[in-house]
């Protein structure tokens, strides 16, 4: 509240932030909208055209409408209540890499409100050129563009942070609970095993996978009774020739079966929320590779809009604010140092140039 006697206005808790961006991947939301969204996805990337369309079928099987944007919808109004809840409500504006609303779109709506500073947050929590770099590429990309006096700050990666380790312990115990003792794989999105080289700040190398198990074992520990626990990968694309990472969970699932572990809980930390690889990946194929086996499977929640996830996020630009008002320029092209930038020091995209 402002002090009456010296007629300041009150600050805000996000200052000198006057809004949040959310900047997510972008899923299609209708059978007409799959293919064009799969090519920009897929442009210069070298995913062969039959893997294409086999991705799309995952998603003409539900409807052509992919999860992740009302998933979004979701986390946008659980971040409007917790900041409300801390008297810090601010607007929230939402831009996809892939599909609409698009990145620049929700630049020029920030621009044509007449926002100064922004913080920006991703729906993803790891270090990775998929993951991290190339969101702050497009956002500095769809910057440029507009050439406005315009300040975008980004929060860093938040595996680690205790709200979401704490929302993922939480899901897996909830899931634990119905399968008791069970094994537990922890699932991520597959990637090239030279993207995940490449992941991490300079002089580091390995930082994605390195994350995930660290993240892991903090989420097995908080949730306790497992009987045991590993990391394994969905999604794989690409060439077959690429070597990605291993072991893919369909093929982890066979080996277990045969060392005589037939139950399993799927817990997908590598997700923040249901998207098409946990609705079609995991709940469909990985659960018919069960069925198939006669293993009994649980999977486990994502975090979603579960409190500790949205709480950590608002903490995290809580604390990145703390930081910008005595810091008054860290843009986003700044490789280290400020905001957790250091997610992939090398550029794996040669068509976009490298910012450091
Ligand atoms: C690390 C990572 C994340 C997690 C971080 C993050 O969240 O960003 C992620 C998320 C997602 N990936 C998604 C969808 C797709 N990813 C693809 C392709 C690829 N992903 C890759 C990596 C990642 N992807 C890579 C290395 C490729 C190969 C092509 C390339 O090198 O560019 C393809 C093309 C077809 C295919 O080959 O599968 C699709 C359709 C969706 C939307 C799902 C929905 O609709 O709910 C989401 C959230
Ligand atoms: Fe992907």
């Amino acid at each position: 509240m402002s002090n009456p006697s010296n007629g300041a206005a009150p600050t805000h808790p996000l200052a000198p932030y006057d809004a949040l961006l959310l900047v997510s991947f972008g899923g299609p939301e209708g059978p007409d909208e799959v293919i064009d969204f799969l090519e920009i996805v897929t442009k210069g990337s070298g995913v062969p055209r039959e893997r294409l369309e086999h991705v799309g079928e995952h998603y003409f099987r539900f409807g052509g409408r992919s999860p992740i944007n009302d998933q979004n919808r979701a986390l946008i109004a659980a971040l409007h209540s917790e900041l409300a809840d801390r008297g810090a409500d601010m607007p929230i504006y939402w831009g996809n890499r892939n599909w609409h609303p698009f990145i620049t779109q929700a630049l020029e709506e920030i621009v044509t409100a007449g926002h100064h500073r922004v913080l920006m947050l991703t729906t993803s929590a790891y270090p990775s050129y998929s993951g991290c770099r190339s969101y702050r590429e497009d956002v500095q990309e769809a910057l440029d563009e507009l050439d406005a006096p315009l300040v975008i700050d980004r929060i860093g990666n938040y595996g680690l942070d205790d709200g979401f380790v704490t929302a993922n312990a939480q899901a897996l115990q909830a899931a634990l609970g119905e399968l008791p003792g069970a094994h537990v794989l922890f699932v991520t999105h597959s990637i090239p095993t030279a993207m995940d080289e490449a992941s991490g700040p300079v002089g580091e190398s390995g930082a994605y996978v390195r994350r995930h198990l660290d993240v892991a074992g903090r989420v097995a520990t908080v949730a306790g009774g497992a009987s045991g626990h590993e990391l394994v990968f969905c999604s794989r694309s690409g060439r077959p020739e690429t070597p990605w990472l291993e072991p893919d969970v369909n093929d982890r699932l066979a080996e277990l079966h045969e060392k005589g572990i037939d139950r399993v809980v799927i817990a997908p930390i590598g997700f923040v929320s249901d998207h098409m690889e946990v609705i079609y990946d995991l709940d469909t194929e990985a659960r018919q590779t069960c069925d198939e086996l006669g293993m009994t499977m649980v999977r486990a929640a994502t975090v979603g809009t579960m409190q500790p996830f949205v709480a950590a996020l608002i903490d995290r630009a809580m604390s990145r604010a703390d930081q910008a008002r005595v810091q008054p320029g860290c843009p986003l092209q700044t490789p280290e140092g400020c905001g957790g930038h250091g997610c992939c020091a090398n550029s794996r995209a040669p068509l976009t140039p490298a910012l450091d």
